[in-house]
């Protein structure tokens, strides 16, 4: 048999590449650096021929690539859940299937969603910042220093009148479900959500009606702005979602809002967002992803503002999830060349 030549644009570690390795008649052909995004020469000089390729979010696969691969190219795989850096009707067009790997690190990002709900909320930006410049000394504690807004309930608070929290999701998938479970055992006490409709997976919508609070459709996304103490931005990237989030959503939150983003950076404006933080139109913000990343130096406006925290695109990463998801974006690879169904296939064709 001849052999089926697979490109990898990244050392995915040891428990993927075995899963590679250990397949008969691959030809695995590795860009050898776990850190450092592939040259473009060494694509171009390696890709010519392909049958499978393996790559991670931060290569383009378009027009020009898929035909410097050649006739051979059977499948694409990425080690993520976002597609937003493939050109999904290249790939249609050619009958290229592509894999990617939801599921696997849906718990690992609803963890940090929650994570950075509480630090925005909580001033932990700031916080951290005091203690690690030394200006702890200086700050003895004080009734109501660095307070903010509780994204909990309870009635040992002893509140005259109960209090309501609402959760606003944009994008209702997979990851906001699992971010609603978590916070619901904080009792938050309502969830407003607005999706795209294009999901028809009757599971879905089963899950969706599984909650032991009310969890309400919005009427359109503005009314997520209006109403939510948190809101969520757990939508794919991409053309659709550009810049949804902007002067006019952000202006519309409550005062006492925070806004968190773990999905993609373009979805959310970001000299908007800043101006809003600044300006107090709402809270803070969470953000793990900016548009324009990793090029987000010390004076981008988000990174100087202290109301929102700024972690760099850590999302998915646990070891556990990490090493689940590049042996899925192997499995892929491997099925997608050999010509059998993928174990998580993207549909390029919608
Ligand atoms: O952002 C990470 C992913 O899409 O998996």
């Amino acid at each position: 048999m001849s052999h089926l030549k697979v490109v990898v644009t990244r050392n995915i570690g040891a428990a993927a590449l075995d899963i590679l390795n250990q397949q008969k008649g691959l030809n695995v052909v590795l860009w050898d650096s776990e850190d450092r995004v592939v040259e473009k020469d060494w694509l171009d000089a390696n890709i010519k021929d392909a049958h499978g390729l393996l790559v991670v979010f931060t290569e383009k696969i378009n027009e020009e690539l898929v035909t410097k691969a050649g006739p051979n190219l059977k499948a694409v795989s990425t080690m993520s859940v976002g597609v937003d850096h493939v050109e999904l009707p290249v790939l249609a067009k050619r009958g290229i299937k592509l894999g990617y790997t939801p599921n696997v690190l849906t718990d690992a990002v609803a963890d940090i969603s929650v994570m950075l709900a509480l630090m925005a909320s909580r001033n932990v930006g700031q916080a951290i910042s005091i203690a690690q410049e030394g200006k702890w000394p200086g700050l003895p504690w004080s009734p109501f220093g660095f307070c903010g807004p509780q994204i909990s309930t309870s009635s040992a608070m002893g509140l005259p009148t109960p209090r309501t929290i609402t959760a606003g999701f944009l994008g209702f998938g997979r990851i906001a479900r699992a971010t609603l479970n978590r916070l619901i055992g904080f009792g938050i006490t309502h969830a407003l959500y607005t999706d795209s409709g294009k999901n028809t997976d009757p599971d879905e919508e089963h899950e969706k009606k599984d909650f032991s609070i009310p969890v309400t459709r919005a009427k359109d996304f503005m009314q997520v702005a209006r109403e939510s103490d948190i809101v969520f931005v757990l939508t794919p990237g991409g053309k659709e979602t550009y810049h949804l989030v902007g002067e006019e959503f952000l202006q519309a939150m409550k005062s006492t809002a925070v806004l968190i983003n773990p999905s993609r950076g373009t979805v959310v404006d970001s000299d908007a967002l800043a101006k809003a933080c600044r300006e107090g139109w709402i809270w803070g913000a969470g953000v793990d992803v900016i548009e324009g990343e990793p090029n987000v130096g010390s004076d981008h406006p988000l990174i100087k503002e202290p109301r929102c925290v700024v972690l760099p695109h850590i999302g998915s990463a646990t070891t556990e999830t990490r090493t689940a998801m590049a042996r899925l974006a192997a499995e892929n690879v491997v099925a997608g060349v050999l010509g059998q169904p993928l174990p998580a296939e993207y549909p390029v064709s919608q």
